[in-house]
């Protein structure tokens, strides 16, 4: 047993896997042996999905009759979209709605008393969570806004549908196509937090929801997913003070604080995901008539690289990129979970086919041989 402490766990090896391959100093990422810039121009996420949970790119037909089976499912329980509609009157935090209707659904999923590990059942499981988030999310958004929830169609794509329910409006070729790349892009990541959180809870032959519940929880804090969030919250102050964005970046450094959406526990270089996306942000921008979001982005970047080696994550230009598509800020975060879900289920199918409890230890620090001393002698 060794005694070396590795703070955060960075650089441990944890378990074997197939499903994404991260190399951290070339900014490379593969699904699957696949690279992330062929699946952002060719696969829809629905190919991404079948691809990390069936191990292969699907044909045809087993594309309709996966994509047949996730629109099934993508209707969610009334009483569900109660709880949705009361913790949007509540003004609840849309990760913390989220967490809580996932966890609801087991109560509604036909496999939740099967063996945790069944690999067919939780395949139906994870289907049914990854088609009803997108439901959820749509009809919390809108009910906050004092609308009616919109019920899924089922000719549009997930990416698709999930706009339509959230606007009311089918949307156009290029909004479609933009969110559906972003749903490949942050499909999977290795061993992130959130999925080794999932597979921690997986690990104790807890249940999919038990571990896809967990990862919410971990994917909601600011070092992880909810980064996207916060960067354009950065922009928006930016520009809301029509400050130069490097003077708010001097400013945020000199005050020891970070800077949301640079850094990362893997990538020594630019994400390649953030290369892609920000060639998105700044084609939306053309489209738009204004760079604006673009170049206060590439301005901070530039600054950051050359004052401190630091290069933007995925969340970096995801920010502007769903800005520029209209979607509300605080569902950033959520988003990602959406897309994320399809990593966190396949890294659980992993974790059950050659599982062992996942439970490191502590060194422990704290005093020894103390004398007890009754309560009321205290
Ligand atoms: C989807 C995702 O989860 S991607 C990550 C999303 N999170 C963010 O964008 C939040 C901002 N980034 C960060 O806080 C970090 O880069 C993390 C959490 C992503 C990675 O953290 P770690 O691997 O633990 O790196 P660590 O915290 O040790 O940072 C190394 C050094 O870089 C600095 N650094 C790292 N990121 C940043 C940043 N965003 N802004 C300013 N300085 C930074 C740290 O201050 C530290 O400097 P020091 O050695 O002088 O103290
Ligand atoms: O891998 C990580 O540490 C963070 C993450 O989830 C990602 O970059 O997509």
């Amino acid at each position: 047993m060794s005694d070396d402490l590795k703070q955060g766990l960075e650089g441990v090896l944890v378990t074997e896997s197939e499903l994404s391959k991260i190399d951290g100093d070339a900014g490379k990422l593969v699904y699957r042996g696949y690279t992330i810039e062929d699946l952002a121009t060719g696969a829809s996420f629905e190919e991404v999905l079948y691809l990390l949970w069936h191990g292969h790119l699907p044909n045809a037909a087993e594309l309709d009759e996966f994509t047949d089976a996730m629109v099934e499912e993508r209707h969610v329980d009334d009483d569900v979209m109660q709880t949705v509609e009361q913790l949007a009157d509540a003004d609840e935090n849309p990760m913390a709605a989220l967490r809580t209707a996932v966890s609801m659904l087991s109560s509604h999923d036909p496999d939740a008393e099967t063996d945790p590990t069944d690999l067919d059942a939780n395949l139906r499981k994870g289907r049914r969570i990854t088609a009803k988030i997108p439901t959820v999310l749509a009809a919390f958004a809108r009910f906050r806004d004092g609308q009616d929830a919109v019920e899924p169609r089922e000719d549009l794509s997930h990416a698709a549908n999930f706009l339509y329910m959230l606007n009311g409006e089918a949307p156009d070729e290029v909004l479609a196509e933009t969110f559906d790349m972003a749903l490949v892009l942050h499909a999977d990541h290795g061993i992130n937090a959130s999925t080794f959180s999932a597979m921690v809870t997986a690990s104790t032959l807890s249940d999919l929801h038990s571990a896809i519940t967990s990862a919410i929880g971990t994917l909601k804090g600011s070092l992880h997913g909810g980064a996207n969030q916060d960067v354009m919250e950065m922009l928006k102050e930016v520009d809301d003070a029509q400050q130069d964005p490097i003077d708010w970046v001097k400013t945020a450094l000199d005050e020891g604080r970070r800077v949301s959406g640079f850094g990362h526990r893997v990538y020594n270089v630019k994400d390649p995901r953030a290369k892609i996306l920000s060639q998105r942000s700044k084609e939306l921008g053309e489209a738009a008539g204004s760079l604006k979001w673009y170049e206060m982005s590439t301005a901070i970047e530039d600054y950051l690289k050359a004052e401190k080696g630091l290069a933007p994550n995925v969340d970096f230009y995801s920010a502007s990129t769903y800005y520029q598509m209209g979607i509300p800020i605080d569902i950033y975060t959520p988003i990602f979970a959406m897309s994320r879900v399809g990593g966190w289920t396949a890294h659980v199918l992993e974790q059950y086919e050659n599982n062992r409890l996942i439970r490191p230890r502590a060194r422990y620090v704290g005093p020894t041989d103390q004398t007890f001393v009754p309560l009321d002698e205290r």
